[in-house]
């Protein structure tokens, strides 16, 4: 698993940890950290033309200590200093030591569009809002210089507890960040802006930086998760799921969903509503009807929405499946159709898997704030209608009702995922490990990490049948 803390918490574990070890050692490991990942982006240090973009707090004194290291093995350098009166002293001596040059704000475009590596030390947990003026001209050249850059511990400019961008920030190549992740790295907007991640460990202790505001699947936790047939298995025990889905306008989505559900670990699936003969006819293995949820047999759990339309037809459907007492997931056009109150009063989980825009209507917000507020509006429709959402987009975010616990993000998507009919295959995926047996919070985000790796083992252009087919490669890698 890998784990987001807010920023309090890494306060309070650095607080503590600082109390135990000589001053300085801290940010000297942070420094040789992120030194090591700038020789390793460079390549040949010796010759190589660094910028230190070097903000007011210790953000720049990690950055100007790291700088000096590469320095003394040969590179050359100038610290671009922000706030010139107030930046940090003893990272400021050791640069120059090193032979480092200085310069003013008034001076970094110039450098920088010299330069191999642009360090970007103007912010880090300390910053607040985007960034300053004075700052922003100098994050755009580093931009189009050509040369790497690495922001220090977060780009600046970005949010660290929520992943919001409030104005310019830095658009890194790749992030060094210290003792955990921090939300705002692992989220869009602010996700897209770090590049690739490392993890500089500084001897934080878990215990101290207590419960993670975010957590991140990995391969291995998702294998540990994935339901597999015993010797005991029979199709019942292993879940039956129940799509209901498309309409006779679009009989497509049914079909989609279906072959979601076909490979999401299920022992069977039974296909309620109007495009059984276009679901029979490349599935033949679903058992149809064509009535709605209610007289479409036991099943331990239904998905409910993709395609259906908003027919008085649909509107049954959406009901008859959120009055069943077993685990529903409500998607796409069963996001518009559904009772609020009707989901607040299930017992059984529900899980609802909204987009930006759907997640828009249901808050009563604009999608661009969905979108720029991504982690406040996920937690906000869990709270509101005592759900597990799934927000999908670049980065997707699962929350729990129960907001003590994290909030999972999954990053295995890639952007061919914009496809028409990606999102039916993610329901009947999900729906299916529901049925399965996995608690709401694992189902979506097993769903949406299969899903997204699914994405990644096509070819592409990708259509979202492509990726229906690929969940068993995404499957056999998850397991492997
Ligand atoms: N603590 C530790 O043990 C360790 C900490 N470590 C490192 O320290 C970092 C945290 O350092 P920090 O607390 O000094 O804050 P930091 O992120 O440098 O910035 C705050 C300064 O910036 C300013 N400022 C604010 N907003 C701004 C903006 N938008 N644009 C421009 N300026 C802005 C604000 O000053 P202001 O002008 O508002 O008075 C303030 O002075 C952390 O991310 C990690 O890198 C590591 O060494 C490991 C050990
Ligand atoms: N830029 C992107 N990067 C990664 N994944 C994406 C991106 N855009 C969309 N996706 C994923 O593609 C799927 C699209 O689902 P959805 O919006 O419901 O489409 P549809 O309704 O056409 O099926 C979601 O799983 C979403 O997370
Ligand atoms: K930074």
């Amino acid at each position: 698993m890998r784990y987001g803390h807010s920023v309090e918490a890494v306060r309070r574990a650095e607080g503590a940890l600082m109390a135990r070890v000589p001053e300085g050692a801290l940010m000297q490991r942070a420094a040789a950290g992120l030194a090591a990942a700038g020789a390793d982006l460079l390549g040949r240090v010796y010759g190589a033309r660094l910028v230190v973009l070097v903000g007011s707090g210790s953000n720049g004194g990690d950055a100007l200590f790291a700088a000096a290291r590469l320095l003394r093995r040969g590179a050359s350098g100038t610290a671009v200093l922000l706030a010139p009166e107030r930046a940090h002293g003893e990272g400021l001596a050791a640069f120059r030591a090193a032979g480092g040059r200085v310069t003013g704000a008034d001076g970094g475009a110039g450098v920088i569009a010299h330069a191999d590596l642009v360090l970007d030390g103007i912010t880090g947990i300390g910053g607040k809002g985007g960034l300053r003026p004075e700052a922003e001209p100098l994050a755009r050249a580093a931009r189009e210089s050509g040369a790497a850059v690495v922001a220090v511990d977060l780009p600046s400019g970005v949010d660290a507890d929520t992943g919001e961008v409030h104005g310019p920030a830095v658009h890194a190549d790749a992030t060094v960040t210290f003792g955990t992740y921090k939300p705002g790295l692992l989220i869009d907007p602010a996700a897209e802006r770090a590049g690739a991640l490392r993890l500089v460990d500084i001897g934080l202790d878990p215990a101290e930086l207590g419960t993670p505001a975010l957590e991140a699947l990995q391969h291995a936790d998702v294998a540990a998760l994935l339901p597999r047939p015993t010797g005991e298995s029979d199709k019942y025990r292993r879940g039956v799921v129940g799509v209901a889905a498309g309409s006779r306008r679009y009989p497509g989505a049914a079909v989609l969903a279906v072959s979601g559900a076909l490979r999401g670990g299920a022992g069977a699936v039974r296909y309620a509503g109007p495009g059984g003969a276009a679901v029979l006819a490349r599935h033949p293995e679903t058992l149809v009807s064509t009535g709605s949820p209610h007289s479409a047999g036991r099943v331990q759990a239904w998905v409910v929405g993709p395609g259906l339309g908003d027919t008085a037809e649909a509107r049954t459907a959406v009901d008859d499946a959120l009055a069943a007492d077993v685990p529903v997931l409500v998607d796409a056009d069963g996001l518009r159709l559904l009772t609020p109150e009707a989901v607040r009063r299930r017992t059984a989980p529900t899980v609802l898997t909204p987009h930006a825009g759907e997640a828009a209507a249901l808050l009563g917000r604009a999608r661009e704030e969905v979108e720029a507020g991504r982690l406040r509006a996920v937690r906000e429709l869990a709270a509101r209608f005592g759900a597990t959402v799934l927000l999908k987009g670049s980065t997707t975010l699962v929350a729990d009702p129960d907001p003590e616990r994290p909030v999972r993000v999954n990053a295995t998507g890639i952007a061919w995922l914009a496809t028409a009919g990606s999102g039916d295959v993610l329901s009947g995926l999900t729906g299916s490990l529901l049925a399965a047996g996995l608690a709401a919070r694992d189902a979506a985000s097993v769903g949406a990490y299969l899903h997204g790796l699914a994405a990644r083992l096509s070819e592409v252009p990708l259509t979202a049948l492509d990726l229906a087919d690929a969940l068993p490669r995404a499957w056999r890698n998850v397991s492997e």
